[in-house]
C-alpha cells in the first residue's frame, strides 16, 4: 500500500501518516500549511512526521498540475483524503475557505485520480455535521442528511453527492467517513477541548453553549487512536477502483461510514473532567446556543464499521483528555506559552 495523505500537517493527518509509516506503508503527505490555525503547529507536526521519514509536500489540493506529476512520480495505491477547511463556526467568516477547499479541492482531487491508471482507491473525511438537525439518535448512515446546520455540514454532504457522481461515472472507489468530534494530543486549537484547556489554565472565561430550556448539548467524542484505527481500517477492505483512465468497468466500491464512540457526553462534563485534570476550577460563562452552525447533539451508531472492518472505539473521554492535557502542559508549558 502507498498512500498519498491530503491534509498531512493537520490533526488527524499527522496522526495517520505515523500509523501508516510505522506499519510499514508509503507514505507522503500533502499540505498547504494554511493559517486557519497557528500554521507553527502545523510545522512542529511536519517535523515530527520527518523524524519517522513521512515527508509532506507543500501545495494546494486544488494544484491540479502539482498532483498530477506526484502520481507521474509515485504509484499511489490509495489516498486518505483529509485536506479541507474543518470548523462548523468559522463557516460564517470565511464561507469562500469551504468552497475552496471541501468543494473545488475535493473535485480537483477526483479528477486527477479518476485519469490516473490504475486509479487510486480514496478514502475521505466527511463529517457527523451531515447529520445536522437530525433528532433520531443514535444516527445512523442511512438516516437523513439533507439538513445540514452550517455550510460546512453542507459542503461535507456535498462531497458525498460528488463522490457518488465519480464512483458512477469514473468506477472510483470511495469511502466516506463521518468523523464525530475527533481529539486528542496535537489537536486543533479552534476546537473547545483545546481553548477550553488554554483558557482556564489561563484564567479565563470559558463559553459554554446550553440548548433552550437549559437542555444540554452534547457530542460522541472520539479519540484520535480510535479514529486512526478507523481510517486505517477503511483503507485496508477498500476494493480497487474499477475504472481506469475514465472507462468504467463495472460497479465500483462506495462506502460510507460513521466513526464516533459510544455515547455522547455533555459539554458540561467535559468541562468537569478539564478542570479536575487541570486542577483549577473553569469560569463557566453560560450562554445559549447560537445560531452559528452548532448542533445540539451527535452520537453514533457505529455497527456498520463495526461489522466491515471491526471498528471498535476503546478511548473513554476521561482517559483520552488525559492524554491530551498532558501533551499540551508538555508542548506549551503548564499554560504560560500558549497557541494564539
Ligand atoms: N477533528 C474533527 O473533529 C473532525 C470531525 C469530522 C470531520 N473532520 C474532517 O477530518 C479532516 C481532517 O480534520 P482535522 O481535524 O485534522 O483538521 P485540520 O484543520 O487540523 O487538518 C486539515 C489540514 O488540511 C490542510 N488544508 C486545508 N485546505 C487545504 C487545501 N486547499 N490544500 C491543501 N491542504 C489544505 C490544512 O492546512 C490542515 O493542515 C477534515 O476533512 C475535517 O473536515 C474532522
Ligand atoms: O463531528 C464533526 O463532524 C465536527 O466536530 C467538531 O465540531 P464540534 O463538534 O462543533 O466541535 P467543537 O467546536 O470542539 O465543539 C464541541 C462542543 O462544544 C460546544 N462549544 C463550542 C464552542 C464554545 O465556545 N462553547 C461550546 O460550548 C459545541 O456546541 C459542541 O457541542 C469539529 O470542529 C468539526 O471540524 C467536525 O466536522
Amino acid at each position: 500500500m502507498c498512500v498519498l495523505v491530503t491534509g498531512a500537517a493537520g490533526f488527524v493527518g499527522t496522526h495517520v501518516s505515523a500509523a501508516l509509516k510505522r506499519r510499514g506503508n508509503g507514505v507522503l503527505g500533502l499540505d498547504n500549511f494554511n493559517d486557519y490555525y497557528d500554521p507553527s503547529l502545523k510545522r512542529a507536526r511536519q517535523e515530527l512526521l520527518e523524524r519517522s521519514g513521512v515527508y509532506i509536500v507543500e501545495a494546494d489540493i486544488n494544484d491540479a498540475t502539482l498532483l498530477k506529476k506526484l502520481f507521474e512520480i509515485v504509484a499511489f495505491t490509495h489516498v486518505m483524503h483529509l485536506a479541507a477547511q474543518a470548523g462548523v463556526r468559522y463557516a460564517m467568516e470565511n464561507p469562500s475557505s469551504y468552497v475552496h477547499s471541501n468543494i473545488a479541492g475535493l473535485v480537483t482531487m477526483l479528477e486527477v485520480c479518476k485519469s490516473v491508471n490504475p486509479q487510486p482507491s480514496i478514502v475521505w473525511a466527511s463529517s457527523s455535521s451531515v447529520y445536522g438537525l437530525n433528532t433520531k439518535v443514535p444516527f445512523s448512515e442511512r438516516d437523513r442528511t439533507d439538513q445540514p446546520a452550517s455550510l460546512y455540514a453542507a459542503t461535507k454532504k456535498a462531497g458525498e453527492e460528488i463522490a457518488h457522481t465519480y464512483n458512477h461515472i469514473y468506477g472510483l472507489s470511495i469511502t466516506g467517513l463521518r468523523f464525530f468530534t475527533v481529539y486528542g494530543p496535537w489537536g486543533r486549537p479552534d476546537m473547545a477541548y483545546f481553548f477550553f484547556t488554554r483558557d482556564i489554565l489561563k484564567g479565563k472565561s470559558i463559553p459554554i453553549f446550553e440548548a433552550a430550556n437549559h437542555g444540554t448539548v452534547a457530542r460522541d467524542f472520539t479519540y484520535i487512536d480510535d479514529i486512526v484505527k478507523g481510517c486505517l481500517g477503511a483503507l485496508d477492505t477498500a476494493k480497487k477502483s474499477t475504472g481506469s483512465g475514465g472507462k468504467k468497468k463495472g460497479p465500483a466500491q462506495l462506502r460510507v461510514f460513521n466513526l464516533g464512540n459510544t455515547s455522547p457526553v455533555p459539554v458540561f462534563d467535559l468541562v468537569s473532567i478539564l478542570e479536575k485534570l487541570l486542577k483549577v476550577k473553569a469560569k463557566r460563562l453560560i450562554m445559549k446556543l447560537p445560531r452559528n452552525g452548532d448542533v445540539q447533539f451527535t452520537h453514533a451508531n457505529i455497527s456498520l464499521a463495526q461489522k466491515e472492518f471491526g471498528y471498535k472505539p476503546t478511548t473513554d473521554l476521561q482517559t483520552g483528555l488525559k492524554k491530551f492535557v498532558r501533551w499540551y502542559l508538555s508542548y506549551y508549558g503548564n499554560g504560560k506559552k500558549s497557541v494564539q
